[in-house]
């Protein structure tokens, strides 16, 4: 099922009770990520995390080491604001790569790297890694977790490549592609995570919450990398 007939059908979303009561904040911009939630049935506030949360790169990192730390920084970035003027929250980061043959692939700066992105993912399987960061402000925990989907993407004939690019649809998009925009060039192989493609593994998001005392590790203050739960 593409993500457009989940949007439709909104039940198909899971949804799991918070583990704290504090209010749910998704520090992102993207909204992808937002439209998940909101289809999910959860209310929440939007506080997007600066881009500098979004840098520091370390050249010898994998996809899953870079989206996980990622997806740590922005919610940190929104918690320790929220935790600056006496509040508290239950803070979501999240960041999406795809991958393939090693070579990570963020979001494009132009239509030409949008190209040859696209280039290098035509015909090809590959993988997209989506890191997720639940921080609870007030009893300062939090579980990092990464869920790969991976897909194959059909051969892209020059026309095919033109019309899309002319679309603006990649702007924005890690990969330079929208798995949610109409086309059907993607296949999710072995039945993955199609929400986690777009920016958010709610299917997984609903068990960090469900479990989330058993998963969450105390925040370090001090830690640059990310706890990862597993
Ligand atoms: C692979 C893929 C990614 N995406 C999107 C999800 C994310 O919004 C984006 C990856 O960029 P991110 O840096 O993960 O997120 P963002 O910049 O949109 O928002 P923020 O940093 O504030 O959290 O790519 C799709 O919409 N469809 C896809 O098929």
């Amino acid at each position: 099922m593409k993500f457009t007939d989940h949007l439709q059908l909104m039940q198909s979303l899971p949804q799991s009770d918070l583990p704290t009561d504090e209010p749910l904040i998704l520090a992102s911009g993207s909204p992808r990520r937002a439209q998940l939630l909101k289809a999910a049935g959860y209310e929440f506030l939007v506080q997007p995390a600066s881009d500098e949360a979004e840098c520091g790169l370390c050249s010898r990192e994998t996809a899953p080491e870079l989206v996980a730390r990622y997806a740590y920084r922005k919610a940190a970035d929104v918690a320790l604001k929220i935790q600056g003027k006496n509040k508290t929250g239950l803070v979501i980061g999240a960041d999406t790569v795809a991958s393939v043959y090693g070579q990570i692939l963020g979001k494009p700066t132009d239509q030409q790297h949008a190209e040859s992105m696209l280039r290098r993912l035509s015909g090809r399987r590959h993988d997209v890694y989506t890191g997720v960061c639940v921080w609870s402000v007030a009893t300062n925990r939090c579980v990092v977790e990464v869920v790969r989907t991976e897909l194959k993407m059909k051969p892209l004939t020059d026309s095919m490549l033109a019309n899309y690019l002319e679309s603006m649809m990649w702007e924005g998009k890690a990969g330079a592609f929208g798995f949610q925009d109409g086309n059907d060039w993607l296949e999710i192989v072995d039945s993955g995570s199609e929400s986690n493609v777009v920016g958010l593994p709610m299917e997984r998001l609903a068990e960090i919450f469900a479990d989330f005392d058993t998963l969450a590790k105390a925040i370090n203050p001090f830690g640059e990398n990310p706890p990862l739960s597993k």
